[in-house]
């Protein structure tokens, strides 16, 4: 449903037993967003205009400016779109691992007549596109139009790395990215609909029980957020995160190593957002007690460590528990 609503409301929040609070929302201009972002803290930044150029970026624009270019799409069965690494695939895991979806290639036009024609029971689609110079020249356009000037500011003032990439996502209403956490900055900048963007700090990561660091769904949470398994993961009761419902114009600042569960608002219409990764700067100086983030940085370098070392995926875990239990509880 094509939807020009300027704002939201409750019922399109789909429920979970999780509390929350909200992130911070606050102006470009405000001293306290930089010093927010300096905290690695998340904040709705208002009124930046960093992607305004975007702001008619809509599907038939979309589809008149990048009739050319096809893009990946990603299908799922069911409203749940979580990530998933090919390459981590081994043959032993290959009868095992069930890719939850699909992707595949196509036009921007196919992409939006299946989603106007799309029936419930279905499967679902979200485009997800990087930005670069084979989208056409209009789009190209309006990326140079981006207030690089303004985002680039902070990714030198935070001392960040490059820009690693910018991606294009157009999801359908209710889609839902389960929650995991990425290894770089992200500016996440929404363009059409609403998002909800569920945030939890790194410390959680004792309640939220991430995949092995070597299976498919590295970095993502066992934990199905629709129904926990309170036997299988206990310490998900404890967990307590941040709310941002961002809408057109709003940019989240969503910090490295910080989980995230991310929704289109339900009977919001398609969503149009564009992230912008950057790799994150060096630690520079060590200071204890170290933070979350350094924490999950050692935890996933000791479990790199010790599949190297044993080469069988089951030996590790026994070898923790020989180490841990009776030892270090
Ligand atoms: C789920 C999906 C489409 C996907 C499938 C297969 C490979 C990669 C990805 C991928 C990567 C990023 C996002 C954007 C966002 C979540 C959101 O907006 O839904 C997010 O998590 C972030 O910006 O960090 C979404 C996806
Ligand atoms: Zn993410």
């Amino acid at each position: 449903m094509c939807d020009g609503s300027s704002s939201w409301k409750e019922s399109q929040l789909r429920n979970y037993d999780i509390p929350l609070k909200s992130v911070p929302k606050l102006s470009f201009d405000d001293p306290r967003v930089e010093q927010l972002i300096s905290e690695n803290k998340p904040v709705i930044i208002t009124g930046s205009d960093l992607v305004y150029s975007a702001s008619k970026w809509n599907l038939e624009y979309l589809e008149k400016h990048m009739e050319s270019s096809t893009c990946t799409v990603i299908m799922s069965p069911n409203h749940i779109f979580k990530y998933f690494d090919e390459k981590a695939i081994t043959p032993a895991m290959k009868n095992k691992f069930v890719p939850p979806t699909r992707k595949v290639s196509m036009k921007i036009s196919d992409f939006s007549k299946r989603l106007n024609n799309w029936k419930s029971g279905e499967e679902r689609l979200y485009l997800q596109q990087t930005l670069n110079n084979t989208v056409g020249p209009a789009i190209v356009q309006d990326f140079i139009k981006f207030r690089w000037d303004w985002i680039t500011a902070i990714q030198k003032k935070m001392a960040w790395g490059p820009l690693t990439s910018n991606l294009l996502l157009i999801g359908m209403e209710g889609n839902v990215t389960p929650c995991h956490y990425d290894e770089q900055q992200n500016f996440f900048a929404q363009v059409k609909g609403w998002k909800r963007v569920i945030l939890f700090s790194p410390e959680h990561y004792g309640c939220l029980y991430p995949h092995t660091v070597f299976h498919p769904h590295d970095r993502q949470s066992q934990v199905d957020f629709e129904k926990p398994d309170l036997n299988k993961f206990p310490r998900f009761e404890e967990v307590q995160g941040e709310e941002a419902i961002v809408g057109p114009g709003e940019v989240l600042y969503i910090p490295v190593y910080w989980w995230h569960h991310v929704e289109s608002l339900l009977n919001g219409g398609y969503t149009v957002s564009i992230n912008f990764w950057y790799k994150a700067g060096p630690t520079v100086d060590i200071i204890y007690p170290l933070q979350g983030h350094q924490k999950l940085a050692i935890m996933r370098n000791v479990e790199k460590m010790l599949i190297e070392a044993l080469k069988d995926p089951e030996e590790v875990g026994s070898l923790f528990r020989a180490i841990v239990l009776g030892r270090y509880t």
